[in-house]
């Protein structure tokens, strides 16, 4: 079954994307404030980021309060006006809600509105009734229950192993990520990989070339097998992940096309998060490289691109040196390309041994699916082709015995073809999904079965971890429709923990701007992105050992190791690196910058 597969993250994008820009810094809160602005006209500045935390950075939800507040301002005495009270005197009147409508049912969490309420007199210092400003609740009948307390204590407790030894029935699968700078070819790379496969069909290719010439885009046309939508097509640049999904001898592969231009990295972070291991793509034209290493301020996507997957989980990387025809295939720009990536990839954590370099053109197909045959190749290189390395991949090594969570990237209704009803998508992070397993989804709380599963295209009994499924969801106790992009099915009886401050321990990028106490950063965890501050610098530690270097040091700066305390603007699903690395594992990025990953050691509250 093709999947829809659109990684949304929580802050509303739907409407976004028509006007998006991608010259904006969607990482800045500047950014939401921004779009706040453009639609209610001139507004404090300090009001309209309170409305945006209050509603989750919901840039609809905010403009309806701050429209709510600026009215009430407006017409003091009309609202107060004693005719508009409720006709039964006796009776409590009812507060005057403005119908608020949005596209996707805001979930409240927790504090939200209460912050909401506590705020708004406060902007408003000249409104003499606070009763009025507490009226913009969105959708607040449609607010799901909560999902289940953990106690304090229990946070950190360590999961046992709920499930057994993992028989797998069938091929077992990897998750494999295409990264690499703007333009390197990954998409063509892996269009013609299909293609080569038998996964394309001719006809199909045949008319994608003739569209591409018909557009001025003579070169793109295994391009348009991974990008699909019109505006990825037209500009030739990849925008969201897209997911394939084909065999080799002995994997199920799934494969992921991340974008690599710049202002797509949240994106690209969405796609590596799934994954256990990646291509990085390199353009070896002369030049090409060198921009895509080094890039704006040492920040090319080649770099940026590794150090997330390795901080993302992603431990086997297959270098494909791509483009090697335009080099005449120089065994010289092969090895000097490799001389320079390889320290970088150790500095990022990437053991030797888990990197192999492979000589490719993505274009011509040369290398991918058979030995080469063209002789300035093959007079240096008799390695295997790069169908060969993805076969021998490691499989997903995923925390297979620890209670089940699968990441959602997708929620959606079926009411035609193999699976109908209620659907979810997404990665097993740990444990295992099996039919009528009772489950929860967090942060919903709305709990049921699993009624059907799908995976790799065919239906099955049981999931694992580190499979990408379709789940089919059926005895709903709750509205299976309120269930988003970035929410967690867990099993019943272990919901995922939801906190707002914990302990990371985290590496710092190569940046150009110290991190320090009170930051606000944009944390990145599974698909979603949530605003964050640094709350304290707790240590700097030493990134062998683990000893501590310094207490409470001032600032960090690159390639540090550190203990943070983080406060994120809501509470959100994490869990301790140990009991599940998918949700234990952190991002942050300030500006559109990386400046630091790191794994969840402590959840306080
Ligand atoms: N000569 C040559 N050109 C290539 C090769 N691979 C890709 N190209 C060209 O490079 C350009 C960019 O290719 P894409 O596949 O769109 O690159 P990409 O890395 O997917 O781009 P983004 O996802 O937008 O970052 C296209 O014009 C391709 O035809 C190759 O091996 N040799």
């Amino acid at each position: 079954m093709s999947r829809h597969r659109q990684f949304k993250r929580d802050i509303e994008e739907d409407e976004d994307y028509e006007d998006f820009d991608p010259m904006e810094d969607t990482d800045s809160p500047d950014y939401y404030i921004a779009r706040v602005i453009e639609k209610t006209g001139p507004a404090h500045k300090d009001q309209v980021l309170k409305a945006l935390q209050a509603n989750d950075w919901n840039v609809q939800a905010a403009i309806k309060v701050i429209n709510a507040a600026k009215q009430k301002t407006q017409k003091p005495a009309q609202k107060a006006s004693p005719q508009k009270a409720s006709p039964q005197k006796n009776a409590a009147p009812a507060p005057k809600q403005p119908e608020i409508k949005v596209a996707q049912p805001q979930i409240k969490i927790a504090e939200p509105s209460k912050k909401l309420e506590e705020d708004l007199p406060k902007l408003d210092a000249k409104s003499s009734s606070t009763e009025e400003v507490k009226t913009p609740h969105i959708e607040e009948s449609k607010t799901p229950i909560l999902s289940p307390q953990v106690s304090k204590q229990d946070l950190n407790a360590d999961y046992p192993d709920i499930y057994p030894d993992i028989v797998h029935d069938g091929k077992p699968t990897v998750n494999l990520v295409v990264i690499g700078h703007v333009d390197a070819g990954k998409s063509t790379l892996m269009g013609h990989l299909l293609f080569l496969l038998g996964y394309i069909d001719p006809k199909v290719m045949h008319a994608y070339e003739r569209d591409c010439k018909a557009i001025g885009k003579d070169s793109f046309q295994y391009a348009w097998v991974l990008d699909g939508t019109t505006e990825e097509r037209q500009r030739g640049v990849t925008i969201d992940v897209a997911c394939k999904e084909f065999s080799t001898e002995n994997r199920e592969v799934v494969l992921l096309d991340a974008p690599g231009h710049k202002d797509f990295v949240p994106n690209m972070i969405s796609g590596a998060a799934q994954a256990d291991a990646a291509i990085l793509v390199i353009d070896s034209c002369q030049g090409a490289f060198e921009s895509g290493f080094e890039g704006e301020n040492h920040h090319g996507q080649t770099k940026e691109h590794s150090f997330l997957a390795r901080s993302l989980g992603v431990s086997n990387l297959i270098v494909g040196v791509n483009k090697l025809d335009m080099m005449n295939w120089d065994q010289g720009r092969f090895l000097e390309i490799q001389n320079r990536l390889n320290p970088f990839l150790r500095t990022v954590g990437f053991r030797d041994n888990s990197v192999t370099y492979i000589p490719i053109s993505g274009l011509g197909g040369v290398n991918l699916t058979s030995k080469p045959e063209i002789p300035e190749l093959a007079s240096w290189y008799n390695g295997p082709c790069l169908i060969e390395l993805i076969d021998s991949l490691p499989p997903s090594q995923k925390d297979a015995k620890k209670p089940a969570r699968l990441c959602i990237m997708d929620s959606y209704k079926l009411s035609h073809g193999t699976l109908l009803g209620q659907i979810v998508s997404g990665k097993i992070e740990s444990g295992t999904i099996s039919i009528n397993d009772k489950i929860v989804i967090i942060p919903t709380g709305i709990k049921g079965r699993v009624k059907a599963i799908e995976k790799a295209g065919h239906s099955a009994t049981k999931a694992y971890a580190g499979e990408n499924v379709d789940v089919v969801l059926k005895d709903a106790e709750g509205d299976f429709g309120l269930v988003l992009p970035g929410h967690v099915l867990c099993s019943e009886l272990y919901p995922v923990p939801q906190v707002k401050n914990f302990k990371i321990k985290a590496v710092t990028f190569d940046i150009l701007f110290p991190v320090t106490r009170e930051q606000n950063l944009i944390m990145h965890i599974q698909s979603l992105k949530i605003p964050v501050k640094v709350k304290r610098i707790l240590q700097q530690i030493d990134p062998i050992n683990g000893k501590v270097i310094k207490e409470r040091p001032r600032c960090l700066t690159k390639f540090m190791s550190a203990i943070l305390e983080i406060e994120s603007s809501r509470r959100v699903c994490l869990e301790k690196f140990s009991n599940c690395k998918g949700l234990g594992r952190v991002t942050l990025r300030d500006h559109s910058e990386t400046v630091m990953a790191g794994m969840v050691i402590e959840l306080l509250e």
